[in-house]
């Protein structure tokens, strides 16, 4: 997730890191680095300008030239700011009322639907009773969409295909859900290319029948400032109390993270990393923080394993990790299960160092494949102790496994690459376990 920006900021911080002594120059044409890399991610001059502003005049007031790690420092500094930019801290959803009604609002492809079945199936696990409406009423296809979800993850969904009165149905809707007890509406509104005065207007009175309690507005975080703007007309006609972020999982640069909540003023409360139900998590300002400067997010990691597999493996997992313990014979074992835990690419860039490790890798779930038949082509000695892997060993493997001799190196130089960020990340994290598995 945001590669490329991870990639400029390291850059940027490279000038600082590993100096004894640094000057008023060098932090100048670093803060200088990381507003270009901002930019460069398609983050608003003014917001660029102003986080960078912050930075420098942290570092100064907490003397970072006479610090003993200036770098390290440094880096804290911006992961602060980056933290503060995004609003701090995750903010809940609203969800008074009998029921309580979610209004979901956002362009055309968006990824309304598609988060509207990811929220309604994360309250359903929290056995909460959930009823989605299908009021996009000028695409057909929108309400089999809903239903197919709805289908899929066990929620009923309300529609009436044959009524064109959107605001109509959300109030029957509505209606509905109290006769059956749900505790809670989620409705899928329509979507439009841009910004018109018809679907503004639709969503409008659709606001004034319900009166809900949360309005979501859904917004692809690929379309960078586009999805800022957009963000903003919404807010100016809907008042929305909260963003989703969808197709983290792109090519997105990182931009729209960055800025919605500045230039909107809202918080971002979801975030939507892939396709698949389990594709969603809530949004952290500071775990984003974390992702882009490279640190991984070891707390949604857990978090992700928790809702995947059962608490004992999850508590396992968080010992070995904590402990410097996790060995290949884990490894492997995990494998299946990170696949289940959604987009395999955002759950390795989870794990601290792993982002930069594998950016160029085309991951997918299949990707296991070789690493699988390679693990297991070792005795369970090698997997526990792969420094025992030498140069025979290797080509065993290797042959063993039908791979080549290289991917061995590879996967071997990429699992040494991981433990040594986790035992940093365990080192960097005051209290340890506190701080990583709370
Ligand atoms: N990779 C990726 N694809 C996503 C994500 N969220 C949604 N999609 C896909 O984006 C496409 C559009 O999603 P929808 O949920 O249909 O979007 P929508 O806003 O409801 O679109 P309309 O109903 O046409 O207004 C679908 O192919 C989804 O599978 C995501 O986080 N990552």
């Amino acid at each position: 997730m945001f590669q490329s920006l991870q990639d400029k900021l390291n850059g940027a911080f490279k000038t600082l890191k590993g100096k004894g002594k640094i000057t008023d120059i060098n932090i100048a044409s670093t803060v200088k680095e990381i507003r270009r890399a901002l930019m460069d991610a398609d983050v608003n001059y003014k917001v660029a300008k102003e986080v960078t502003d912050k930075v420098k005049q942290e570092a100064i007031d907490r003397k970072v030239m006479i610090a003993v790690e200036p770098g390290q420092l440094f880096v804290k500094i911006v992961q602060e700011e980056l933290t503060a930019l995004m609003g701090g801290k995750a903010e809940t959803v609203n969800l008074k009322g009998s029921p309580a009604v979610v209004l979901i609002a956002g362009l055309q492809g968006s990824g309304k639907t598609t988060f509207s079945g990811k929220f309604a199936n994360y309250l359903k696990k929290q056995g909460k009773q959930v009823m989605l409406v299908a009021a996009d009423v000028y695409r057909p296809a929108a309400i089999t969409q809903l239903q197919v979800l709805g289908e899929q993850i066990g929620v009923d969904v309300y529609a009436e295909p044959e009524n064109k009165d959107a605001v109509n149905i959300a109030r029957n809707a509505v209606a509905e859900a109290k006769s059956k007890g749900k505790s809670i509406v989620i409705v899928d509104t329509a979507g439009r290319l841009a910004v018109d005065e018809v679907m503004m207007t639709e969503v409008e009175n659709i606001k004034k029948a319900i009166s809900p309690s949360e309005i979501l507005f859904v917004v692809d975080s690929m379309t960078g400032q586009d999805a800022v703007n957009t963000a903003k007309a919404f807010n100016d006609r809907l008042d929305f109390d909260g963003v989703v972020l969808t197709k983290l999982d792109g090519d997105s640069r990182g931009g729209a993270a960055l800025s919605i909540r500045a230039v909107v003023d809202k918080p971002v409360k979801f975030m939507s990393t892939g396709e698949k139900m389990e594709d969603l998590d809530i949004f952290h300002p500071d775990r984003m923080a974390s992702r882009i400067l490279g640190m991984g997010d070891v707390i949604s990691l857990v978090e992700r394993a928790q809702q995947a597999f059962d608490e004992d493996e999850a508590r396992k997992l968080n010992k070995k990790m904590r402990e410097n313990n996790f060995d290949l014979n884990d490894f492997l074992g995990q494998l299946e299960q990170i696949k289940k835990m959604g987009n395999l690419k955002d759950v390795m860039g989870m794990i601290p160092g792993m982002g930069a490790a594998i950016k160029d890798v085309d991951i997918s779930n299949d990707s296991f494949k070789p690493i699988e038949s390679i693990i297991k082509s070792m005795t369970p000695k090698e997997r526990s102790q792969p420094d025992i892997i030498d140069g025979s060993r290797r080509k065993r493997i290797a042959t063993g496994a039908g791979r080549s001799i290289q991917e061995v190196n590879n996967l071997l130089k990429q699992f040494e690459q991981m433990k040594k960020m986790m035992k940093k990340f365990n080192a960097m994290t005051p209290g340890g376990k506190a701080r990583m598995f709370r």
